[in-house]
């Protein structure tokens, strides 16, 4: 047994959906490989006794029991050929979809373990190379070991004495074959993880394509992937020299092999020991035992590279996730609301990001949160939907600590603005829908109207029905932002966070967008996080943090007297005056 197999039991699952049609395949393989078998003794039969003896009837009989032979082999051809190709490509698709799931069920913490660029060639590459792996499986690679054994059985019933030959060849063979798979292995996973390097550098440049065109930082982008492309050149030329060698060391084996048969063969039929036919024969079974060994060869590389690319995927299939969701989870309360208590935090390997916070808030509060760039605002919402967990202190949504809810129910209640807008390749409608899949027109429209998007959405020649570039190119930042929001009002949530997602926004529309949300926020928990102390005014209490702490809490009046870090932010925005 291979070492290290346990990583790819993920596997079963797909052997047991498909085993059985797996198994029908391998059957009709079998015939096939049998009646290739047949062939040969067939053939000798024709020489040693129907040309021989000049018996033209039992040539021709012979004739028509080899077509029929073919006939079969032929139907069994067709059959598996069919059978292989449905199950590996629903195999791949299922694969393929388990994994996309796995990947979007992955806490932010344990994705970050995995480079993007990985996951997607975990995705593609990998899964195509297990793909490709399960279907030679039922085309050829099972085919082969029955072609080598039964070729060995015949040959040995048809000339005993000659298959001596083959006890010294199909040993040596073995060695080369082994030897070859643990020299092959650890190359096509350094190969698989050069595909890694080449799509990361694609990805970066792809991502960043205005970054790049605006620094013109072409040449710099060029040799970075100039650099990953040369690895992974590097390293398939590696594992392909390496594996070169193995090939012809098998080829050589067997040719001695049959030139050893040949030359007892000759030697036997002079002494009157053995018939030309069975010579013949013996040969062409050896063709198909070396044909089959080197078939059998190219399987361990294909296995060797699938096998590389079955542990990868095990990787991310088997991570063990951070957050774990508890098992019988606690149903959170009716009432929006939010405590944080004797919060610390920490990314993972760094030090304290957020320390000893506390603040509680319920529906119906808009909750500011401001503070230097780094302050922790984001780290302190993540921990709401729980994206992280705390390293001390509790965090509860709903009257439930977030460790005990169901990770989907807590999410459905809480809609996040981000920093940075995302949006889908899709139509303006499909990406407000994206908040709610059963919303209405009209539902929609409110959200957009909410968001100060609708005016713009109207304006453009194709409204709602204009269809977005990747990540929304055709787009302003600004339009980007208030998509982002309509699409979280559009969810209609209990707990709505705006992570300074109004950057962007003239200072006009972002008051308009204020006062929106005011008037519709009854039952609504909002918590801004904001830059500019404007944002957060009016908010029912300001959390002002500093260095990962809490450093005041309150109105902006209050603040604006016992708060010396507002003070200054606010100062440096509005001047010492405005103080
Ligand atoms: N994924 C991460 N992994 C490790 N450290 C992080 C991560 N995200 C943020 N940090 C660190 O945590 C600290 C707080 O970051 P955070 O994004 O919460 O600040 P912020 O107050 O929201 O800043 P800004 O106003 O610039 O968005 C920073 O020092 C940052 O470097």
């Amino acid at each position: 047994m291979i070492k290290g197999m346990s990583g790819v039991s993920y596997l079963k699952k797909y052997i047991r959906r498909y085993g059985k049609l797996f198994v029908i395949s391998i059957c009709f393989l079998t015939l096939e490989a049998l009646c290739d078998l047949f062939q040969p003794a067939l053939m000798s039969r024709v020489v040693d006794v129907g040309i021989r003896n000049r018996n033209m009837a039992f040539v021709l009989r012979m004739g028509g029991v080899m077509l029929g032979v073919t006939a079969l082999g032929a139907v069994g051809a067709v059959v598996r050929n069919n059978l292989s190709s449905r199950v590996s490509q629903r195999f791949g698709g299922d694969l393929r979809a388990d994994l996309y799931a796995r990947i979007q069920s992955l806490s932010y913490e344990t994705a970050a373990r995995f480079d993007t660029a990985s996951l997607v060639t975990r995705l593609t590459n990998d899964v195509t190379q297990l793909q490709n792996f399960s279907n030679g499986l039922m085309r050829i690679f099972i085919k082969a070991p029955i072609l080598c054994v039964g070729g060995v059985v015949m040959a040995s019933l048809l000339d005993p004495q000659g298959a001596l030959v083959l006890a010294l060849v199909v040993p040596c063979v073995a060695v080369i074959v082994v030897f070859g798979m643990r020299r092959g292995y650890p190359l096509f996973a350094r190969v698989q993880r050069a595909v890694d390097g080449v799509n990361g550098a694609m990805r970066a440049y792809l991502g960043g394509v205005r970054v790049v065109k605006s620094f013109h930082r072409f040449d710099y982008e060029q040799a970075r992937f100039a650099r990953e492309n040369e690895a992974l050149c590097g390293a398939q030329a590696r594992a392909m020299r390496t594996m070169a060698m193995f090939g012809p060391s098998v080829m050589m084996v067997v040719n001695m092999g049959i030139v050893a048969v040949l030359w007892l063969g000759g030697w036997r039929i002079d002494a009157g020991s053995l018939e030309v036919g069975k010579v013949m024969a013996f040969i062409n079974y050896m063709t198909q035992i070396s044909t089959s060994l080197m078939t059998i060869f190219m399987v361990f590389t294909m296995f060797v590279r699938a096998r590389a690319s079955a542990e990868r995927i095990g990787e991310v299939m088997n991570a063990q996730d951070v957050l774990r969701e508890p098992a019988r989870p606690r149903e959170l309360g009716e009432e929006a609301r939010v405590r944080f208590s004797h919060v610390t935090f920490a990314y993972p390997g760094g030090g304290p990001v957020l320390q000893d916070i506390s603040f509680a808030c319920t529906a119906g509060q808009t909750v500011g949160l401001i503070g230097s760039t780094g302050a922790g605002k984001t780290s302190l919402v993540d921990l709401i939907p729980r994206f992280y967990d705390p390293a001390e202190g509790t965090v509860e949504v709903c009257g439930v600590d977030v460790r005990q809810a169901d990770a989907a129910a807590l999410r459905r209640r809480i809609a996040v603005v981000p920093q940075k807008s995302t949006l889908f390749t899709g139509t303006i409608l499909e990406n407000l829908r994206w908040g709610d899949e059963h919303a209405t027109r009209e539902e929609i429209g409110a959200g957009a109207k909410l968001a100060q998007a609708h005016d713009f959405i109207t304006a453009l020649p194709e409204g709602y029905e204009t269809r977005l570039g990747q990540g929304g190119v055709n787009l302003s930042g600004g339009q980007k932002q208030r998509l982002a929001i309509a699409r979280a009002l559009v969810r209609r949530p209990d707990i709505l966070i705006l992570d300074d997602c109004t950057s962007a926004v003239d200072a006009v529309t972002e008051r308009k967008i204020r006062e929106g949300l005011h008037a519709v926020a009854r039952g609504l928990l909002c918590i801004v996080i904001a830059q500019r102390i404007v944002s957060v005014m009016d908010a029912d209490v300001i959390l002002v943090l500093d260095e990962g702490r809490v450093v005041g809490s309150g109105r902006h009046e209050a603040l604006l007297q016992s708060c010396a870090v507002y003070r200054d932010i606010f100062a440096s925005q509005f001047g010492k005056a405005g103080v």
